[in-house]
C-alpha cells in the first residue's frame, strides 16, 4: 500500500472544530465517502486487511460503519450482521450499552444471526475511545461467535482504543491516523 494513497485518503477527510460539541475535532468522512476514488480505495484497502483474518462474516456497526462494510462484503463475497443503535430491530435482540468520547450509547444485533464458532471482522468508519467496538465484540462474543478483528478507516490515537480492543484480544487495523487534538 502506497503513502501516497493512504495521504490521498487522509486529504479527503474534511476537520470540524467544536463539532458535536466544544473542544471536540469532529473527522468527518462524509467527504471521503462522496469521493469515487477516495471510497473505493478505502473499501479495497479494508477488504484486503479483513481477509487476512478469514472472516465468515462482516459485523458493521451503524451508521457509517454499514457503509464500508456493505462495499467490503461486496468485493470478499461475504455477508453483514447489522450491529444498530437501540430500538431499530424488529426482531428479539441482544444489546450492550456503552460511553462514547461525547455521551454513551447503545448497539444491539438480532437473536441468531451469528452461530458459536464463526469467524467475523468487525467494521466501522472512525476508532476513538474504542467503547463502540468493544460493545460491538461484546454482542458477537454472547453469541459464542469470534470477533477476529476490527476494521476502520481512521484511528484517533490519543483516545486509546486500538489498546483497549488489543487488551480485549481483538486486534484493530485502521488506514490513517489523526493526533494531537
Ligand atoms: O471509538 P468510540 O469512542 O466508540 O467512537 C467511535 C464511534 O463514534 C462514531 O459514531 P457515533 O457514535 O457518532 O454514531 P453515528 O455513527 O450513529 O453517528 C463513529 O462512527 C464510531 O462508531
Ligand atoms: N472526533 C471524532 N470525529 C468523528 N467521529 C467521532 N466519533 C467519536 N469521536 C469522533
Amino acid at each position: 500500500m502506497a503513502d501516497d494513497d493512504l495521504a490521498r485518503l487522509a486529504a479527503l477527510v474534511r476537520t470540524i472544530p467544536d463539532f458535536p460539541q466544544p473542544g471536540i475535532q469532529f473527522r468527518d468522512i462524509t467527504t471521503l465517502i462522496a469521493d469515487p476514488h477516495g471510497f473505493a480505495l478505502a473499501t479495497d484497502l479494508l477488504a484486503i486487511r479483513a481477509a487476512r483474518y478469514r472472516p465468515d462474516i462482516l459485523v458493521a456497526v451503524e451508521a457509517r460503519g454499514f457503509i464500508f462494510a456493505a462495499a467490503m462484503a461486496r468485493v470478499m463475497g461475504l455477508g453483514v450482521v447489522l450491529a444498530r443503535k437501540p430500538g431499530k430491530l424488529p426482531g428479539a435482540a441482544i444489546g450492550v450499552d456503552y460511553a462514547l468520547e461525547y455521551g454513551s450509547d447503545r448497539l444491539e444485533m438480532h437473536e441468531g444471526m451469528l452461530s458459536a464458532g464463526q469467524r467475523t471482522v468487525l467494521v466501522d468508519d472512525l476508532l476513538a475511545t474504542g467503547g463502540t467496538l468493544l460493545a460491538a465484540a461484546e454482542l458477537v462474543g454472547r453469541t459464542g461467535a469470534i470477533a477476529a478483528a476490527a476494521l476502520c478507516v481512521i484511528d484517533l490515537p490519543d483516545l486509546g482504543g486500538a489498546k483497549r480492543l488489543a487488551d480485549a484480544g481483538v486486534p484493530v487495523e485502521t488506514l490513517i491516523a489523526f493526533a494531537g487534538d
